[in-house]
């Protein structure tokens, strides 16, 4: 992977490409299997059973050459692949800004949602083409794909927010979503 970490760039243009879901120029792209999961999903012998049957790639992220720093504003493409595992739908890590930054989501393609949690409620946003999702200060946010096809949107946050997994692993995200006969359903973290 090669990063442009914390060079600074120039006023530019920034092309994203709907349909292929990639930012022109591009900086750093991330990969995120099953395995990287680990600890996330209600079922873990499923998760293991996923991991051991292929490792499949559950979701990609490209980011512009915008750096992650302080004062700068880089931007990303996250792609979540459909899919479920024992029922729950496929998603991001999630985490949590540590010094409780703000973010927007733009829904690009595909049926996603946006899952937040600020350690007491919870709050979702369904993600469509053209949908704005914000996360204000404090709110962990996890997204999910929904749909039966690709979901992607872009992501606009501060250079400085960083990402806190550690956050999500100790506290949940509130609800857990999963694939119901009618469509998403919501569990509470504490049926687990
Ligand atoms: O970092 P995750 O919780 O795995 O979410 C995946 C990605 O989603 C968005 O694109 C965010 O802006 C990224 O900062 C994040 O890395
Ligand atoms: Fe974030």
């Amino acid at each position: 992977m090669t990063t442009y970490s914390s060079l600074p760039v120039p006023p530019m243009s920034i092309r994203f490409d709907p349909a292929g879901g990639t930012l022109q120029p591009e900086g750093p792209t991330l990969t995120r299997r099953m395995s990287d999961l680990e600890g996330l999903f209600r079922d873990h012998a499923a998760w293991e059973q996923a991991v051991a049957d292929g490792d499949p790639v559950v979701y990609s992220v490209v980011s512009s050459r915008v750096p992650e720093v302080e004062r700068e504003l880089p931007q990303s493409i996250t792609t979540i692949q459909p899919g479920s595992t024992a029922g729950e739908l496929w998603m991001t890590k999630g985490h949590q800004h540590p010094n409780h930054q703000g973010e927007i989501y733009l829904g690009i393609s595909g049926h996603g949602g946006l899952l937040m949690f600020n350690g007491t409620e919870t709050e979702w946003v369904d993600m469509t083409p053209g949908t704005i999702g914000y996360m204000p200060p404090g709110w962990a946010h996890r997204s999910i794909n929904v749909g039966d096809e690709p979901y992607s949107f872009l992501a606009v946050y501060p250079g400085g927010a960083g990402h806190d997994y550690g956050w999500v692993l100790e506290h949940g995200m509130g609800r857990r979503v999963l694939a119901g006969e009618t469509g998403v359903e919501f569990v509470d973290y504490s049926a687990d």
